[in-house]
């Protein structure tokens, strides 16, 4: 039963009330302390208050202390204050201190049940709401409750709504443009364009008009004049992957740009005024770029106003059995799969792995995984994975396993060893090229087979 607590010391409005909120588990105080005691051991939902309490009854100075202790002590309480018959002013005080609403004597029991109602459920509706939003991930699609991945969606929560400049750092793979998408999403430019561009896939001669347009006739092919990646995203966010590997004639265009707010298309002339937000990213170390000058350290502060560094995978606990999980579903309802989950030693080898390449390494593993897998469960080597070290080849006594793990393991080296050359590979191995094929179709290798 939900607790109330009555603060009154009128025996016959105690026995009133009593009897009118049979529904509830009525608890009584007849003065502050009293209040606040019944307050501190029962965290009574609602509070119904008589500001004129003793020790100074025909006043509402003891009432209006006893609120403010009762809200300081308890602040999501719903306390509702009964005043004297005309006594507005009182009761104004006592809603500007925080009381959630008021009633005046002589007490109505139909309309206090009321009252009563509806504050139960509006404070059970506001912790509904407080446990959702602690259960939801600060950032709607980032998913992972490590300590790390946490504090990096605090940082990008924080930062979402204002324009400042962010400098997204992390390995490939890790969720540096999922983040940008988030922040962008968060933002109060959600409903305006999000144009990322990857400045390391664009051939360099190209970047310049990729990203600022170009006039008709700037260029042999400049047949219609063309808007640049800035002006396409007017008003929204522009998402600069790879910024490290921009070229350092443009990174002086591109300072030019953060600093004025304005660009000249290739070729152009006039100067046009650009809103918008950017947020770049990079696997480099840019710091160590700007001390070897193939990064200008202006544009280096101007990008990074504000930094957030998205941890590696292998750094994030058990983020990475959560995110397969999560894979696992998604690869089931695409591929109209039914695994189920992962063995005990496919977790383990999940724990184990280092992750080069990150969330996109794992969505690939599993993608591989779930189609491959024979039964309802994914098995380490369904993933092509094994245990690192010695404690893992240990874990089984079966001969069979025990060689088919160590022969999975030195097609492994042998292939990286010989820089994915599959004839050095069979080579090194000492077995033809068909049994090589073999061997990793039979160890479902997908790594070596994508060449990855
Ligand atoms: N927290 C996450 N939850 C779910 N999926 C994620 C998360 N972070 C990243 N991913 C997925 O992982 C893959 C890689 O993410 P993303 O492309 O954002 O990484 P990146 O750091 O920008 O990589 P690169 O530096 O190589 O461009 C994507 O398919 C993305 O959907």
């Amino acid at each position: 039963m939900e607790k109330i607590l009555v603060v009154d010391d009128d025996l016959g409005i105690q026995k009133q009330l009593k009897w009118s909120l049979s529904g509830y588990d009525v608890l009584f105080a007849e003065d502050r302390q009293s209040a606040i005691a019944q307050l501190r051991r029962f965290e009574p939902k609602v509070v119904t208050l008589d500001l004129g309490l003793p020790p100074d009854p025909a006043n509402a100075s003891e009432g209006l202390m006893a609120l403010e202790e009762i809200l300081a002590l308890a602040p999501k309480t719903k306390v509702i204050v009964v005043t004297g018959n005309n006594d507005k002013e009182n009761a104004l005080k006592a809603v500007a201190l925080g009381a959630y609403d008021f009633y005046q004597k002589p007490i109505d029991s139909d309309t206090i049940q009321i009252l009563i109602n509806r504050a139960v459920n509006l404070f059970n509706l506001e912790e509904e709401n407080r446990h959702l939003a602690m259960a939801t991930p600060a950032m709607g699609k980032i998913i992972g409750n490590s300590e790390s991945i946490q504090v990096a969606s605090r940082r990008a929560e924080k930062i979402a709504q204002t324009d400042i400049s962010t400098l997204l750092l992390g390995e490939s793979g890790t969720g540096k443009e999922v983040f940008a998408r988030s922040i962008h999403e968060h933002s109060l430019r959600r409903d305006k364009p999000f144009v990322a561009i990857n400045c390391a896939s664009i051939p360099e001669n190209l970047l310049e008009s990729e990203l600022f347009g170009y006039e008709k006739g700037a260029f042999t092919g400049a047949n219609k004049t063309t808007l640049g990646k800035i002006e396409t995203a007017q008003g929204g966010t522009l998402f600069l992957d790879e910024i490290g590997d921009m070229p350092l004639g443009l990174q002086a265009k591109m300072l030019r740009f953060l600093q004025e707010r304005v660009i000249e298309r290739v070729g152009g002339r006039s100067e046009i005024p650009v809103d918008i937000r950017v947020i770049c990213a990079t696997h480099r170390d840019l710091q160590t770029m700007v001390a070897e000058q193939s990064f200008r350290e202006d544009l280096f502060y101007r990008i990074g106003e504000i930094v957030i560094t998205i941890p590696p995978l292998r750094d994030r606990d058990n983020d990475i059995v959560l995110l397969a999980r999560t894979f696992l579903n998604q690869y089931n309802e695409e591929f109209n799969t039914k695994v189920k989950g992962f063995s005990d030693s496919a977790i383990q080898a999940m724990l184990q792995h280092k992750w080069p390449g990150n969330i996109r390494e794992l969505q690939n593993k599993l993608k591989s995984a779930v189609i491959l897998a024979e039964g309802n469960t994914i098995q380490a080597e369904d993933m092509s994975l094994m245990y690192h070290g010695e404690e893992a080849s240990m874990d089984t006594l079966n001969l069979r396993e025990v060689r088919e793990q160590a022969e999975s393991r030195a097609i492994r080296r042998a292939y990286h060893q010989s820089e994915k050359n599959m004839s050095r590979t069979a080579e090194l191995l000492g077995v033809t090229r068909p049994t090589l094929y073999s061997l990793i179709d039979k160890y479902h290798l997908e790594d070596i087979k994508t060449g990855s």
